[in-house]
């Protein structure tokens, strides 16, 4: 974190070192080592099977890795207890892919589902919540008493959204926010994970192989290969890397470093 902060940098919200998770045989982190910035939106960009979810759940503390360190505010969260672990995942919200919203839910109960099991809330108070935040994402309170079927894919993303911003967490995670999506709708979203980061000032990871979107939400761009991080930078130098691995990534060339992988694990 030092470092960052004498660079002139922000500091880091998250900071993985060394990261390593193997499943069996196979070694999926290799040494992920990545800084990412407090109240910036970095995205990690990376082919399929290159480790980008099951290190998104290291960090939320769902998958265990074997070894190195995961940092959220200085605090090597491997190294906690199971109570601090928890007050640690507190502080993040996750829109996951599909929206995942409980269909036997209304709108309104899955918006707060995190404000009445997590905090205990009376659903009096928390639906007005709900509301307000459906109206963060803009969707007005006719939705708050539909259920999830009743709603477009479009409309369920934002749900998601209502409901991971519901705790106005200091980090936001969206894993694959616009896959489903037309492009009006994925550009609503874009839209609004650029907002949440804006008015909440809330550090966002995002996974996404929707290169519009990366250049829409992301400060700040990672991309992994192979387990470990190759390359990361401003937005604005993802086009300029010189890293031939990023080069071909970004473009779709079938031919370059990257090898087609024809396999279906
Ligand atoms: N619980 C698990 N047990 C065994 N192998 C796993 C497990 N979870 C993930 N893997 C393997 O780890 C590798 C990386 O998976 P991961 O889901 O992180 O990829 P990804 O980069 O998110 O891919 P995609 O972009 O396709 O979603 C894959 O080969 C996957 O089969």
């Amino acid at each position: 974190m030092s470092a960052a902060l004498s660079s002139g940098h922000p500091p880091a919200k998250i900071a993985l070192r060394n990261v390593t998770k193997s499943f069996g045989h196979k070694h999926v982190l290799r040494g992920a080592d990545l800084v990412i910035p407090k109240g910036q939106s970095t995205v990690i960009i990376g082919g399929s099977g290159t480790g980008k979810s099951v290190l998104l759940k290291c960090i939320l503390g769902l998958i265990q890795p074997d070894a190195g360190a995961i940092e959220i505010d200085g605090v090597n969260i491997l190294k906690e207890g199971a109570q601090s672990r928890r007050d640690i995942r507190q502080k993040i919200g996750m829109l996951f892919q599909g929206g995942a919203l409980f269909d036997s839910l209304s709108v309104w109960e899955n918006v707060a589902f995190g404000l009445m099991k997590g905090e205990r809330m009376p659903a009096r108070e928390a639906k007005p919540i709900a509301i307000k935040k459906l109206g963060q994402v803009g969707l007005g309170p006719d939705v708050a008493d539909l259920f999830p079927a009743e709603l477009s894919g479009g409309m369920q993303k934002r749900v998601g959204l209502a409901r991971a911003i519901a705790r106005e967490p200091e980090i936001l995670f969206f894993d694959e926010p616009t896959t489903g999506l037309d492009p009006i709708m994925a550009g609503v979203i874009n839209d609004l994970i650029r907002q949440c980061v804006a008015d909440l000032g809330a550090t966002a990871v995002s996974i996404t192989h929707d290169m519009t979107s990366v250049r829409h939400i992301a400060d700040q761009v990672a991309m992994i290969y192979e387990g470990k991080f190759i390359w990361s930078g401003p937005i604005d130098a993802l086009e300029t890397s010189g890293n031939p691995y990023v080069d071909q990534f970004i473009h779709g060339r079938t031919e370059g470093p990257i090898p087609l992988q024809v396999r279906s694990a």
